[in-house]
């Protein structure tokens, strides 16, 4: 809880951006602390390896998915530390190769997600990994990825969840965020 509270603390909330009526949180000021940055590293770690999902052989996760853009600062080093691989899902056109792609809506907007095809092979475990879900329309679009490539979505991890969006009940995963507020 102590650690919740740590990383809660700074977050910092911006009105009107990058619309008029929406309230931006910007994890941020996280990143420039390295003792709050590692507490949340290591809260999510914990989560995996012991609350919710265990590394029994059954479970183990295979691959961690970020999404572009946040989702690729906390990724990459939850999947370091797990042993697993990480896969991006990034905004349309950026990705080399051949893609797979999903359309979707969030809260101030609509875009196109991509994968790379191959990137995840039939059967691996995925723990899905951004910034925030409000809407979860950019969530249930990365799902809707890991599912074309016949991946198995695990979980659906977030700093922060804008609780009354109601959004993880449009996710094929249960979802586990850390900092969960109504404003
Ligand atoms: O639950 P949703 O309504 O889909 O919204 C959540 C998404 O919105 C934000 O990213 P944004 O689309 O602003 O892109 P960015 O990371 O490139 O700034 C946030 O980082 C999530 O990815
Ligand atoms: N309110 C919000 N703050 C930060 N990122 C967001 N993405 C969608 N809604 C957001």
């Amino acid at each position: 809880m102590a650690d919740v509270e740590l990383i809660k603390k700074c977050l910092t909330a911006h009105p009107d951006f990058p619309k008029k009526g929406i309230v931006f949180l910007d994890i941020f000021p996280i990143l420039r602390d390295p003792f709050v940055f590692e507490t949340l590293i290591t809260h999510f770690i914990q989560h995996i390896t012991s609350h919710t999902i265990g590394l029994s052989e059954k479970k183990r996760v295979d691959v961690i998915v970020g999404l572009d853009a946040r989702g690729f600062l906390f990724g990459p080093i939850i999947a370091l530390r797990l042993g697993a691989a990480f896969v991006p899902v990034r905004k349309a056109g950026k990705l080399p190769g051949a893609c797979i792609s999903a359309s979707y809506e969030k809260e101030y907007g609509t875009d196109s997600f991509e994968m790379q095809a191959g990137a995840i092979t039939p059967g691996q475990t995925v723990v899905v990994i951004d910034d925030l879900i409000a809407t979860g329309g950019s969530a249930k679009a990365a799902g809707e990825l890991v599912a074309m490539q016949g991946g198995q979505t695990l979980e659906y991890l977030f700093v922060i969840e804008l609780m009354f969006l109601q959004a993880a009940s449009k996710l094929n995963a249960p979802v586990y965020s850390i900092v969960k507020t109504d404003d």
